[in-house]
Order: structure tokens, then C-alpha cells, then sequence
């Protein structure tokens, strides 16, 4: 069982429009809702793999009720902590003809204190040893920016694996209590480290230093550039698949939910990747925040290059 955990969750509101003129009154052309934030699409991505997951995490008022009747569609099991307030909407913007995609994200209700004692409990409840847990997505304002490193430091000592997929000063904390795996993107990468890293000697070198804190893989996605792969033994970068993008909402959290897919089935690296980039690119591949499906996924396995470096 992989349970993921969404702090934050979103109900994505894509707009797609024909030029988006900033400044100018915009017509917009189409329009679609998603159950999103970070965790929910991982439970998703895992759910088309035909994986078996519980979306935890806190929801709320009317678009938080939207949010669970999209995951009763999808089949996917949910735990959820009704909250007060509204969960958030994040807006997407595309641009159909210049294919710039715009995010603009809420912060997100702040919680009342007693409700992270609670979720606490549900994760620890309902986790067993063999399971994953999947700490995804940016947190209500007035959480502590260490909640996840108080839960990974946790779930490490009932052996239970983890996933982080956070940034800033909640990706900090949460490295320093040493997650099975991470996957920042490059900015969220240059932000852990304060610094501009450009070079793919860069890269590497920056994820090797991360392996300190015990963390065992480190995937670094780049956009079009593809993913870096770095463990203890191995250094694998995978190319992008080049498609005809709709939306890149939603294509890290498909690498997140391959790579715990896979991690759960006991794949090896390599197989995880393929599915991981092939997901990711399926995704992007269909509107808003649709997650590929698993047809999408496996039609894209055969593309994907990997190959072997050594910095
Ligand atoms: N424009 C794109 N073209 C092809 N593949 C893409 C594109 N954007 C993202 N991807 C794929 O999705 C993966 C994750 O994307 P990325 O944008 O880095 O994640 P995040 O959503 O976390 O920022 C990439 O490694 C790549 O395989
Ligand atoms: O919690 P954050 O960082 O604000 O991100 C939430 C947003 O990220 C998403 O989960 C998509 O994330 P990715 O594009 O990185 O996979 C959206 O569904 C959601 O609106």
C-alpha cells in the first residue's frame, strides 16, 4: 500500500485560452476541474498503474467536497480530514498557441491545531511495514515548516519508507531527517542549495552530497531535459520524450507515483525510470491534470532512453 499525504490539496482550474494577453482582458475557450495538489495526483498516477494507494490529507467546503467526489470516480481509496474553509483552487493558464503554461497557486486555508494530531494518527494508524508513505506538496501556512521531518523521522523508525516532494526550507528540514527518496525539480534543487546549478557535473555532484543524510535515491527532474537518477552505486540520466505537450501539470508527481509504484513492486532502478519517464510524459500529454493512463504508459515505455554516467 502506498499512502500519500497532501497537506495542501488543489482543485485545478485549467483555462485554456487562445494568446494570453497579460494586462488585456482575456476570452477564455475551454474549461475543466481536477483534483490535484501533489499527493492526490501521486494516488492517481498509482491508481492507473493499477497499485494499491490511500490519498490522505486534510479537505474542505465545497471544493474539497468536489475534490472527493472526483476520487470516488477514480476508484481511489481516501482518507481524508474534513476541515474548516474552503480547500484551495490553483488556476493553470495555457496558452494554446505559444504553449506557455501559467500556474498560479493558492497559499491554502491555514488548519486548526488540532487537525495535524489527527492525521498524524490516521498515517500511523493505518501504515504497516512493507508500505510507503508519500509526503507531497507545498503546507497551510501556519503548519511548521518540519512536519514532514517529524514524520519521516517517525515512519524511519518503524522501517516504513518514504517519499519527500516538497521545497524550500519543508525540503530542508525534511532531507536532514534522511527520506528513502526525494525528487526536486532543478529549481527547487538550486533553492536547497542556495545557489545556481547549471552544469550536468553540477547536478550530480549536488544530489551525491545528499546521499549523507541516508537518502537513498535522489531523482532530479529537469522539464524537457529529462531526470537525473542518483543512488549510492548509480548515476542514470533519462531523456524527455519528445510529444505534443497539453499541460505539464502533474509531471513530477508522475515520476513521484511511478517511482513509488515501482519501489513497491521491489522493481529495479532502471524499470522504475522507464515507467517513471514514460508516466510523466503520458501526462503531459493529456489536458489539465490528467494523469496518464496506463494504455498512454505503456505505448511510451519503449521510448525511453537511459543511460549510465559517471562525474
Ligand atoms: N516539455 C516537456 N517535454 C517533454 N517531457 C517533459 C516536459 N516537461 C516535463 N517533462 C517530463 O516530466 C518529467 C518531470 O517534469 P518536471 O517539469 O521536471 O517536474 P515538476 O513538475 O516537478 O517540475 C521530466 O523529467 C520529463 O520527463
Ligand atoms: O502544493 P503546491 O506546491 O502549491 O503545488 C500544487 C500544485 O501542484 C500540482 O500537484 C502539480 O504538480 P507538478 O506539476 O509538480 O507535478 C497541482 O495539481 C497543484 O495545483
Amino acid at each position: 500500500m502506498i499512502i500519500t499525504v497532501t497537506l495542501n490539496p488543489a482543485l485545478d482550474k485549467t483555462i485554456l485560452l487562445d494568446i494570453l494577453k497579460v494586462g488585456s482582458v482575456n476570452r477564455v475557450c475551454q474549461v475543466r476541474e481536477d483534483a490535484g495538489g501533489k499527493g492526490i495526483n501521486v494516488s492517481k498516477m498509482i491508481r492507473n498503474l493499477k497499485g494499491e494507494t490511500l490519498a490522505t490529507g486534510f479537505l474542505g467546503g465545497q471544493t474539497g467536497a468536489r475534490i472527493r467526489t472526483q476520487l470516488e470516480q477514480m476508484e481511489i481509496q481516501h482518507g481524508f480530514i474534513e476541515v474548516e474553509g474552503n480547500t484551495r483552487t490553483n488556476i493553470k493558464v495555457v496558452d494554446t498557441k505559444n504553449k506557455i503554461y501559467t500556474d498560479i497557486n493558492e497559499p491554502g486555508a491555514a488548519l486548526a491545531e488540532n487537525v495535524l494530531i489527527k492525521l498524524e494518527n490516521l498515517i500511523f494508524s493505518r501504515v504497516k511495514e512493507e508500505d510507503l508513505i508519500v509526503f507531497s506538496g507545498s503546507i497551510p501556512q501556519n503548519v511548521p515548516k518540519s512536519i514532514y521531518a517529524k514524520w519521516i523521522i517517525k515512519a524511519n523508525r518503524i522501517g516504513v519508507k518514504t517519499i519527500l516532494d516538497a521545497d524550500g526550507e519543508v525540503l530542508r528540514k525534511g532531507v536532514q531527517a534522511g527520506p528513502y527518496m526525494i525528487k526536486p525539480n532543478i529549481y527547487e534543487l538550486e533553492m536547497l542549495f542556495d545557489r545556481k546549478i547549471e552544469t550536468m557535473k553540477e547536478i550530480v555532484e549536488a544530489a551525491q552530497s545528499l546521499l549523507e543524510y541516508g537518502i537513498k535515491i535522489i531523482a532530479v527532474s529537469m522539464g524537457e531535459q529529462g531526470s537525473v537518477f542518483v543512488t549510492q552505486d548509480k548515476t542514470l540520466v533519462a531523456e524527455a520524450i519528445k510529444t505534443d505537450v497539453k499541460s505539464t501539470v502533474g509531471a513530477g508527481d508522475s515520476v513521484v507515483g511511478a517511482l513509488a509504484y515501482a519501489i513497491s513492486k521491489k522493481m529495479d532502478l532502471e524499470e522504475g525510470i522507464e515507467l517513471a519517464i514514460a508516466a510523466a510524459t503520458a501526462t503531459i500529454g493529456n489536458e489539465g491534470t490528467e494523469m496518464g493512463t496506463l494504455e498512454q504508459i505503456k505505448n511510451l515505455m519503449k521510448q525511453v532512453k537511459i543511460k549510465s554516467i559517471r562525474c
